[in-house]
């Protein structure tokens, strides 16, 4: 049944009305296919734009038209084959058991051929009554779908590394993603595969294994884990060569499979893991392996890094968090947050967005200081695989992943690119094309995610009137179990709905609230200013006369400001106008003026109260109790009449 409250929040929306967005992501695909099926035959006939039409008929016009484009064009199908040091994968993992009893599906379909992945996002237009799906669609250089084992992903993703290595170059593997998605899972199948193969083209490996966790003190630290129970702690340290190393770590050299399989083990079984609303065994630490193979000349040369990152978290997730969780929680966010910041800056200034002079953070974290060189050496070999849940309730993590990680790839592959370019001019596929489809979708869902915030502000700051013509208010109920309350004019109908499912879109909209609310302070504040003489220019002041009907005539000098003409007095003012009636009218308008700057302060005035409030995220308490006025039967009677209402399911594609 419809729920005017729940259409307020898309993750909610995305549960109840699943069979519509499932119908949505059902269209697409059979779009899709139509799309590769039509092409073949079309495609070099039919001019642009109008093969794609027959589409049209049979499905939304702009998902056939967003089908139509990634078959025909294949805009990112060379990539896989491109060879670049920098490459970026995303692996999506199975519906798990436990989100198949929930009833829910796939919200996102991996284009192999086309290396792209496409997120198919849930949303709920601002009015709280449309849902539409967006289907965004990041190209990367390869993607791994549902069914895909680890021997597919190690032979893509990280063979060519560890080949790298063999030989004597530095490789770097990071997977990337939020908790729950499979990035241990699919570290630890690759090492796997990697213990088996490794010995096929050496006789001994070296390997050491620490994690970035967070001290006692709140701060960053690297911890050995092959020390055992005691994990000692670890320097990090950057040599002459340029590059990090980690100094006072424990090595171990493996001959045999079977002595690297116990050497991982050991690592693993200390790494700092905990049971988590999202995962069973959740790593609450950044792990990174490293293992050293003999060059030529006998000493060790080639490094192979395998860095098995913590899952980001929404604080929705963290409910549960006790507080040592929570604070070491904190460390690895801010760690994963400077990872992102840093590609964020990174390719900003390879398009051209900050100036060349803008620094990059990689100093900020200890996570990022030890990745650098993966980022800014061109001879390090690096492959970065996000991993990915396909469920509707995960897509803003996926989107958020995915949105880093493109601009991961189109930092440090730019110049590379760009060079190949222009070697080869007409060649059809366009190297930032992906990444700007990434960004111009990143921006119009940010845009989207405001409006909605906005409107959903309004809804639950406010005892105001809706777009639609309903109001808000909060009830409050025994232990602290917050209860919303929306009454939906049109149909008379009360709703609760318990808030602790939205409540991660209520802080945020606390946060957004508080900004909107101070810009609102000071607009109060110049508003104020409007009425307060003293304040007001030369200008200001002969606009105000020139609205007043005054009987005679006022000789104010034209450079005379408020402030001045306030200084004068009444006697002063008498002196510069024509006659007394006038020198009492021009009086009487001023003191106009400042009763009307009082009463507008204390018109404000509770507006201000609930501010304060804002100010300090409370938003539930900034809103008074209300008692609705309805009448029982007209309650019954609309939910029956909203329960034939069925939202209209409109789509858009980006
Ligand atoms: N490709 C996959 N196929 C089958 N099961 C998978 C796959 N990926 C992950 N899983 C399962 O999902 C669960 C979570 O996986 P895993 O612990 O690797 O996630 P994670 O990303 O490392 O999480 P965290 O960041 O919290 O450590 C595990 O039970 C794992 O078996």
């Amino acid at each position: 049944m419809a729920s005017n409250h729940k259409l307020v929040c898309a993750r909610a929306a995305r549960r109840q009305f699943g069979g519509a967005f499932q119908q949505a992501v059902r269209d697409y695909r059979g779009a899709k296919l139509s799309a590769l099926t039509l092409a073949k035959g079309l495609e070099e006939r039919l001019p642009d734009g109008l093969s794609y039409l027959p589409l049209a008929f049979l499905y939304d016009e702009e998902v056939a038209q967003l089908s139509w484009e990634g078959s025909v064009a294949r805009a990112n199908a060379e990539a896989r084959a491109r060879q670049t040091n920098f490459r970026v994968m995303a692996r999506t993992r199975p519906l798990q058991p436990q989100e198949l009893e929930d009833k829910l599906y796939e919200s996102i379909s991996s284009e192999r051929g086309n290396n792209a992945i496409v997120v198919h996002d849930g949303r709920v237009h601002r009015d709280g009554r449309t849902i539409y799906a967006v289907h965004s669609r990041f190209c990367l250089d390869a993607v791994f779908h549902e069914r895909a084992d680890n021997q597919e992903v190690f032979e893509e993703a990280v063979q060519p590394l560890l080949n790298a290595s063999l030989e004597g170059g530095r490789a770097t593997v990071v997977f990337f993603g939020q908790t729950g998605t499979g990035k241990t899972y699919t570290a630890r199948g690759a090492l796997d595969l990697m213990s088996e193969r490794v010995f096929q083209k050496t006789d001994n490996v070296e390997m050491c294994c620490y994690e970035m966790a967070g001290t006692r003190g709140g701060r960053e630290a690297f911890f050995d884990l092959l020390a055992g129970e005691e994990k000692r702690q670890v320097k990090c340290l950057t040599g002459e060569d340029g590059n990090v190393h980690v100094r006072g770590a424990q090595t171990i050299v493996c001959t045999s499979r079977t002595e690297l399989c116990n050497a991982m083990d050991k690592a693993f079984l200390w790494r700092s893991s905990e049971c988590t609303e999202r995962n069973e065994a959740s790593s609450r630490s950044h792990c990174i392996l490293e293992f050293k193979f003999p060059g030529p000349d006998g000493e060790s040369s080639g490094l192979f890094r395998v860095v098995d990152l913590a899952g980001s978290e929404r604080n929705f997730e963290t409910q549960m968090h006790s507080r040592s969780m929570a604070e070491r929680g904190g460390l690895i966010n801010y760690s994963l947050l400077m990872l992102k910041e840093c590609a964020r800056v990174m390719h900003n200034k390879q398009k051209d967005l900050e100036g060349p002079e803008m620094h990059v953070p990689f100093r900020s974290s200890r996570l990022t200081h030890l990745l650098r060189s993966s980022f800014t050496d061109d001879s390090h070999m690096t492959t970065v695989v996000a991993t990915l849940s396909p469920s509707p309730t995960d897509v803003e993590h996926s989107l958020n992943t995915l949105q880093h990680v493109g601009m991961m790839r189109s930092a440090r592959a730019w110049e590379k690119w760009s060079a190949a370019f222009q070697e080869a001019p007409e060649a059809p596929v366009t190297a930032s094309a992906g990444f700007d489809a990434v960004q111009g979708r990143g921006r119009a869902l940010h845009s989207k995610l405001q409006d909605a915030r906005k409107g959903q502000l309004n809804l639950h700051a406010f005892q105001m009137k809706t777009a639609v013509g309903g109001s808000i208010m909060k009830k409050y109920e025994a232990q602290s179990a917050k209860t919303e309350t929306f009454i939906d004019a049109r149909w008379h109908r009360e709703l609760n709905v318990k808030v602790q499912d939205d409540l991660w879109v209520l802080r945020d909209a606390d946060a957004e609230a508080t900004q909107i609310l101070s810009s609102w302070k000071a607009e109060q504040w110049a508003a104020s200013k409007v009425h307060d003489l003293s304040r007001w220019s030369a200008e200001t002041l002969q606009a105000f006369l020139r609205t007043l009907d005054l009987p005679g005539e006022v000789r104010i000098p034209s450079t005379m400001t408020g402030a001045q003409l306030r200084r004068l007095g009444r006697r002063g003012l008498a002196a510069l106008c024509s006659d007394a009636e006038t020198a009492e009218a021009l009086a009487l308008a001023l003191a106009g003026e400042s009763q009307a700057g009082k009463a507008a302060a204390a018109a404000h005035r509770s507006t201000n109260i609930r501010m304060t409030a804002l100010g300090n995220h409370k938003v539930h308490a900034a809103i008074e109790p209300f008692e609705p006025e309805i009448e029982p039967e007209a309650v019954d009677a609309s939910t029956h009449a909203h329960a034939q209402h069925e939202p209209a399911l409109a789509t858009a594609a980006a």
